[in-house]
């Protein structure tokens, strides 16, 4: 089995090509990867490679993810989130591969408190949510069969993320303000990379058919502020002379950071059919932070 995987530098890409590799021979690319082109921006280009390699599988951890930078770049995300997924779909389609892709909890607009599922109206808040939403749409319309899975709030030891954003910012100030009504769950790219290839398996093993949409977090919920909390009091345990001078973790309100981006209140997702789709259970997204963090300091 020959397996393309497109974004293998980001945080799930990285580990994407250690969990894909026993699956097969993986072509893995990047946006400057050459002669054959990894870069979601050239999607004509894109589609050539696709037709080169041939592959029975197209993974792709690629994405535009800078939430606020893509209200004022709204271009460039939805070519890389939308159009460009498009075209590895229909390429999916063309060859009979499976189309692999990762979607995320900023397709829903965040009302109540009750965990999404995958059947549930999406009414993204902000420009990154509705190309994502719109890269969703376009895998749904190619008719390509696929597996698509929504995550949230990905951290892993190679990449930047809000928990290391936390760890810097607690070594330079004195207090840090997080907000403390947006909630979901923490899911470490290891998890989604190992998941990813055990339900690509099970997927192409045939049995059942298995193509669709999958939320794929990590059990439990929090919030940014707690998860802040639990990442500073961990940090401190695991390396004592880190540094860290921040002795607060002040909770505020959304209303009281702005960002350009909105972002959604509730961002729980149930992982209900994924877990039976697949025979798995998700550990809770403490087990994964405590890891990277002894990983990491
Ligand atoms: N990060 C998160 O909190 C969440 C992520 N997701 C989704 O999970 C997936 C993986 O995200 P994650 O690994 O965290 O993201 P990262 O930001 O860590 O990685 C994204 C990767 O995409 C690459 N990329 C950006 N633009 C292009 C382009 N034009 N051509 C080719 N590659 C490009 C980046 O390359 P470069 O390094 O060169 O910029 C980077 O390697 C994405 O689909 C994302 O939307 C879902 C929920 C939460
Ligand atoms: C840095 C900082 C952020 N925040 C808030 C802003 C925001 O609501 C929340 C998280 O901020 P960040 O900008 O780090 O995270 P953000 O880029 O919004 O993270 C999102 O990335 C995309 C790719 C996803 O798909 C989402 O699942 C989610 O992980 O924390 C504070 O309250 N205080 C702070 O000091």
């Amino acid at each position: 089995m020959k397996i393309l995987l497109l974004g293998k530098n980001g945080q799930v890409g990285w580990e994407l090509q250690r969990s894909l590799q026993p699956l097969g021979e993986l072509v893995a690319l990047d946006r400057n990867s050459s002669p054959l082109c990894g870069d979601l921006l050239q999607p004509v280009a894109l589609a050539e490679a696709v037709r080169a390699i041939k592959p029975d599988v197209i993974v792709n951890a690629a994405a535009y993810t800078a939430v606020d930078k893509a209200e004022s770049d709204a271009d460039a995300a939805r070519t890389i989130n939308a159009e460009a997924v498009g075209v590895l779909a229909r390429e999916a389609k063309a060859l009979e591969a499976w189309l692999v892709h990762y979607s995320t909890d900023y397709v829903f607009d965040g009302s109540g408190s009750r965990t999404w599922q995958e059947s549930d109206a999406t009414g993204p808040l902000s420009v990154y949510g509705q190309t994502k939403l719109e890269g969703e749409q376009a895998i749904a319309k190619s008719g390509a069969r696929h597996l698509v899975f929504r995550t949230s709030w990905v951290y892993a030891a190679r990449g930047g993320n809000f928990a290391k954003t936390m760890l810097r910012l607690a070594q330079e100030r004195d207090k840090l303000a997080v907000i403390d009504d947006q909630w979901g769950a923490p899911t470490g790219a290891e998890l989604i990379a190992d998941v990813t290839a055990h339900a690509l398996r099970a997927a192409m093993a045939g049995e059942q058919d298995l193509s669709g949409i999958y939320h794929l977090v990590a059990g439990g919920e929090t919030t940014w502020n707690r998860y802040a909390q639990f990442v500073l009091a961990q940090a401190r345990q695991i390396n004592p002379a880190l540094g860290i001078t921040a002795r607060e973790v002040q909770a505020v309100a959304t209303s009281a950071f702005p960002t350009p981006a909105k972002r959604p209140n509730n961002s729980r997702l149930n992982t209900q059919k994924l877990q039976q789709s697949f025979g798995l259970a998700l550990p809770d997204w403490q087990v994964g932070v405590q890891r990277m963090l002894r990983e990491i300091l």
